[in-house]
C-alpha cells in the first residue's frame, strides 16, 4: 500500500513513528515535498519538488538475513526501476577483457576472487554515457550514472523494523560540491514520482521474497553484475577518518566490499564512505 503526504520533514522519521504505532510491513510513505530530508551519516538529503522521497517499512523475522543487508536488497531494486526508464536498457551485453579507468592504464577486469565482470563500457562507468547510459551500483547502495549520483538510500531501525528510505533525483538534482550528481530527466526521462514508486515498490517486494526465501546469496550476484567491474580502483573513507585506496574485488558472502590493496592484501570493509577513482 502507497500513502501520498503533499509535505512532511522526512517520510523515514514519518515511517519510524509508524512502525512504533503498529503499521504493517509493505506499507509506503511518499511525500511530494520533503523539507528535512535524511542523508546517510547526518547529511541533508535536499529533494527538490518532482523527485522521489519515500520509505517503506520492513518487519524483521528470526530467520531473515542480516538485517544490514537490505541495504544490499534496496539497492538492486532501485537500480532495476531506475534502468526501466533509461533509454535503451537492453544495450549491456559489451563484456570487455580489459578495463581502462581513469587516471589511465589498464585494468583487468577479472579480480582473484572469479566473480564475473561486470558488463560495463569505460563510457558508461565514466563518461557521459549518452545514449547506453546505464545506472550501475556502487557499495553498498548508491546508484551512479556515468559516474554521477542520482540517488539515495538510507535505513534506520527501530526494534524489529528497519525502515528503508529512498530518495531519487527524478526531475532534478541539487548541486553537491563533494560529488557529482544527475537526474533521470538528465538522461532524457522523467517519470511522474508516483508512478516510479509502484515500479520500484513492486521491484522491492520482489527482491525482499528473494532475501528472505533464498538468502542473500541471489542479491549479491545480482548487485555484483549490476555494480562498477571487479578491478574498479576506488578509496574507501572510513568511519574513524582514515582512507583505504583499492582495487574493487567483489562482496563477501555476508554482503561487504572486499578491496585488493597494493600490497596485494585483501580488506573487508564493513562500513565506509566510496569514492571511485
Ligand atoms: O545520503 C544518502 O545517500 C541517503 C539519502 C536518503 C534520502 C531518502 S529521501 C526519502 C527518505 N527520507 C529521508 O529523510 N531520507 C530518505
Amino acid at each position: 500500500m502507497i500513502r501520498t503526504v503533499a509535505e512532511t520533514g522526512s517520510t523515514n522519521a514519518d515511517m519510524l513513528e509508524l512502525a512504533r504505532s503498529g503499521a504493517a510491513e509493505g506499507l509506503w510513505l511518499r511525500a511530494e515535498r520533503q523539507v528535512s530530508g535524511r542523508g546517510r551519516q547526518g547529511r541533508a538529503w535536499v529533494a527538490p519538488a518532482g523527485n522521489l522521497s519515500a520509505s517503506t517499512l520492513v518487519r524483521l523475522r528470526a530467520t531473515d538475513p542480516q538485517a544490514a543487508t537490505l541495504a544490499l536488497v534496496a539497492a538492486v531494486a532501485l537500480q532495476e526501476a531506475v534502468e526501466v526508464y533509461l533509454p535503451d536498457p537492453q544495450n549491456h551485453d559489451v563484456t570487455p577483457d580489459l578495463f581502462r579507468g581513469p587516471p589511465g592504464g589498464l585494468l583487468r577486469m577479472s579480480g582473484s576472487s572469479g566473480e564475473r565482470a561486470a558488463q560495463w563500457t569505460p563510457e558508461q562507468v565514466w563518461g557521459d554515457g549518452g545514449s547506453a547510459a546505464r545506472a550501475m551500483l556502487k557499495w553498498p547502495n548508491d546508484l551512479l550514472i556515468a559516474g554521477a549520483k542520482i540517488s539515495g538510500i538510507l535505513l534506520e531501525r527501530a526494534d524489529d523494523a528497519v525502515v528503508v528510505g529512498i530518495g531519487v533525483n527524478l526531475a532534478a538534482h541539487p548541486d553537491d560540491l563533494e560529488r557529482p550528481t544527475t537526474s533521470l530527466a538528465a538522461h532524457g526521462a522523467s517519470p511522474d514520482p508516483a508512478e516510479f514508486l509502484e515500479t520500484l515498490a513492486e521491484a522491492f517486494a520482489r527482491w525482499l521474497a528473494r532475501w528472505r526465501g533464498e538468502g542473500l546469496a541471489p542479491i549479491r550476484t545480482r548487485w555484483l553484475e549490476r555494480a562498477h567491474p571487479i578491478g574498479t580502483a576506488l578509496t574507501a573513507r572510513l568511519p574513524d577518518g582514515d582512507a583505504a585506496d583499492g582495487l574493487f574485488d567483489g562482496l563477501d558472502a555476508d554482503g561487504a566490499l572486499i578491496l585488493r590493496l597494493a600490497d596485494g592484501q585483501r580488506r573487508v570493509i564493513h562500513a565506509a564512505d566510496i569514492f571511485l577513482i
